[in-house]
């Protein structure tokens, strides 16, 4: 006879119960959120609020993506999952977020939450996810009203911008004269929330101002990227790759005119072929019939236009989406080419630790599947109420330093438009 599941196992992987049921249409997903630690992985209206956490696992250090896919792979592999929806994000699922540098001091993170309450397309489901010695429960959250509305100054941090252009010169320079093709830098804005303020409500101005991009929550990381680092469903792959940007026209025909410059721009499309190279590069290996979208085409987000690019392909080694962000990060669009040698330029001539920004954040299933985008246009905030932003721009040969910081403040606009 078997004896019943401990929540502990002796290799030291808690044991976890997942049960998935479907749920009466459930519209918003954000007023179920907690306050001050939302998890929330949300893109048109569709995606999954977690509630509460049963289970975090924390990671350091160059191997920290990979610890966390062989971590989650032990912890799915003992959970026992009823899943009566079987759609993306239901089951067992953990939300994620993973520092930018081999060298942070900030923590990486999957966070296990004991409630998750989804929606995608005309389903809707609840997973309520417990350890295996802890009583079943049948309450559902309830959505509970918004807390007072906030404002807060958001100022330059350690790079302002006259910095940010003494720094974007050197790397000009830098790339003139030696073997480096591209770097990504960036700059910081600091601010601090008032006690008590319901993060929710930076999310919705997020949800509601970014529809197509990503709006997360993480730990304390909240923000609306427009980047999909990478996606894996049912041993597919796929991947949007944006590099190169200019600013949206004030009216339509200027509009245009701008998304046409962009096409046009040597500079941009320069920067975004490296970008395309290094997420190509590294998918490859993990994909037989791996192809890119032709041409560049043209992303339009409410600040600003990118040149992007959509790959795709079929797994042919079972990777998981963890294996996969950590075979792509840093790709080009964060960190530069070659990477080693832009790695070592951020590190000199950005006097901050990134932390979590332009580093992996989303989500992954008990099966491996699941969708993990680039951290942009994003803000740390710590449980004390210490809020930290980082925007970035691509450095190439022919880098305006005026021009690059302009396009960092408009990359900023997410985050001052929910916060500030
Ligand atoms: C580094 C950022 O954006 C990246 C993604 C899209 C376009 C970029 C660019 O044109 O420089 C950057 O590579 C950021 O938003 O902080």
């Amino acid at each position: 006879m078997r004896s019943a599941p401990t929540a502990r196992r002796e290799t030291g992987v808690t044991v976890l119960v997942a049960e998935t049921a479907p749920l009466d249409d459930v519209r918003q997903l954000i007023p179920f959120l907690d306050s001050r630690a939302p998890l929330l992985w949300l893109r048109k209206g569709e995606g999954m609020a977690g509630i509460g956490e049963v289970l975090r696992l924390d990671f350091t250090g160059p191997d920290r993506i990979e610890q966390a896919s062989a971590a989650w792979r032990a912890t799915a592999a003992a959970a026992t999952v009823d899943d009566a929806v079987r759609t993306p994000g239901t089951g067992l699922v953990a939300f994620g977020t993973f520092a930018f540098d081999d060298e942070s001091t900030a923590t990486s993170t999957l966070i296990v939450p004991e409630i998750v309450i989804g929606r995608r397309g005309s389903r809707s489901w609840v997973t309520r996810i417990r350890r295996a010695d802890a009583p079943a429960t049948g309450d559902l959250p309830r959505p509970t009203a918004f807390g007072d509305e906030y404002r807060l100054a958001l100022l330059s941090g350690q790079l302002g911008g006259d910095g940010y252009r003494s720094a974007v010169a050197a790397a000009v320079e830098r790339i003139r004269e030696q073997d480096l093709s591209k770097v990504v830098l960036a700059r910081d804005l600091r601010g601090h929330l008032p006690v008590e303020s319901d993060l929710r409500r930076a999310l919705v101005e997020l949800a509601l101002g970014y529809p197509d991009c990503w709006t997360f929550a993480v730990d304390g990381l909240v923000g609306s990227s427009p980047e999909t680092l990478v996606r894996v469903h049912h041993g597919t792959v796929t991947a949007r790759v944006l590099a190169g940007t200019i600013s949206r026209g004030s009216d339509a025909s200027r509009d245009a005119a701008a998304a046409a410059e962009l096409v046009a721009s040597a500079k941009d499309q320069g920067e975004h072929r490296f970008a395309v190279t290094s997420v190509m590069d590294a998918l490859r290996p993990h994909s037989a019939d791996l192809a890119a979208s032709d041409e560049p085409f043209t992303l339009k987000l409410p600040n600003l236009w990118h040149l992007a690019t959509d790959i795709a392909g079929m797994l042919s080694d079972g990777s998981s989406s963890l294996d996969l962000a950590a075979a792509l990060h840093p790709t080009a669009a964060v960190a530069g080419t070659p990477r080693r040698e832009a790695l070592a330029l951020i590190r000199e001539l950005e006097p901050f630790d990134r932390g979590r920004y332009a580093g992996p954040v989303g989500w992954v299933g008990g099966d491996g599947d699941g969708e993990w985008a680039i951290a942009l246009r994003c803000a740390q905030v710590t449980p004390d109420g210490d809020l930290t932003a980082y925007a970035g721009a691509g450095i190439v040969a022919d880098s305006d330093p005026e021009r690059e910081l302009a396009e960092t403040t408009m990359k900023f606009r997410p985050i001052m438009e929910a916060f500030g």
